[in-house]
């Protein structure tokens, strides 16, 4: 059930350039089922801005009623959200997320860009704790706004690549998935749209999940604000309902 309620912050702190992690409790958490699930967030208590801000589900923690949340702070709404104490209005858990169960094959690739890094994390997480091994290709500007390494190194192997060099491979995630000839039974992704046209086309052999973030209005369906072209008789799907996580080929690139 979606509920829109007043979160706890527990903590909110820095921990990559404009990288916030925010951590929530309170009830919503029960409602979470699936990892890639996302919380539409009033970010501070007046009406300016006015709409909400979807941000993905990072990890979350059911006995203690708490999840964290990880975003770039560079706008407007994402700024005021970064000085936020006390408590925050949140709504969700919204959309369809990364399916996990009954995964077949023993290797999964998580593939992530930036501010698409976040899901993975909860997506790895469970899947490690079914018994795959899990793989993670995670691409970022520089070094200076890469984040949790260490976490995902806890759960299986990564290769970090910048687009500036700075750190790890140079070039971007589809680069290193070539350049260490990263083999998988299944992939899940999340990032910008080229980068999943990408994936997409060198994983081609595998079946995959796309995590899709598109501009949001109400986040639950209503104002059609965040439609996306599909194949097959549909043609559009809102993403913040049907998605934000596709099976692969599915999403038509534009
Ligand atoms: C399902 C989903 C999950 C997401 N998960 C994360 C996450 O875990 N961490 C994170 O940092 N970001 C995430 N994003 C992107 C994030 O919502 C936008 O970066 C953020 O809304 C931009 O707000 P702003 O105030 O910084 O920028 P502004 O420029 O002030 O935003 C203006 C408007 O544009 C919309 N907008 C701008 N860029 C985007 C974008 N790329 N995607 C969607 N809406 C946008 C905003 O919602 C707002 O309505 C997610 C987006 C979606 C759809
Ligand atoms: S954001 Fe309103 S329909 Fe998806």
């Amino acid at each position: 059930m979606i509920k829109v309620e007043k979160m706890k912050i527990l903590s909110q702190k820095e921990i990559a350039e404009y990288i916030y992690e925010l951590e929530l409790q309170g009830p919503l958490v029960d409602e979470i089922s699936m990892p890639g699930q996302f919380v539409h967030i009033k970010v501070k208590k007046a009406n300016d801005p006015l709409l909400r801000r979807p941000i993905s589900i990072s990890s979350y923690d059911k006995n203690k009623q708490t999840m964290t949340l990880i975003y770039r702070a560079t706008g407007a709404g994402t700024i005021e959200l970064a000085q936020q104490t006390g408590d925050l209005n949140v709504m969700g858990p919204l959309g369809s997320g990364f399916p996990v169960e009954d995964v077949k094959g023993e290797t999964a690739v998580l593939i992530g860009g930036g501010i698409g890094v976040p899901p993975l994390y909860e997506c790895s997480k469970q899947l490690k704790a079914r018994g795959k091994k899990v793989i993670h290709i995670l691409g970022f500007e520089s070094a200076e706004a890469v984040f949790y390494e260490d976490k995902f190194k806890a759960l299986g192997p990564v290769y970090i690549t910048t687009a500036d060099g700075s750190y790890g491979t140079k070039g971007f995630v589809t680069d290193a998935a070539a350049q260490f000839n990263i083999k998988a039974d299944i992939f899940y992704a999340c990032g910008p749209v080229p980068m999943l046209n990408a994936v997409e086309k060198l994983f081609d052999k595998i079946p995959g999940y796309i995590s899709m973030e598109q501009r949001m209005g109400c986040g639950i369906g209503a104002c059609l604000a965040c439609v996306c072209a599909v194949n097959g008789p549909e043609l559009y799907k809102k993403v913040c309902t049907d998605g934000p996580v596709f099976p692969k080929g599915e999403l038509v690139y534009g």
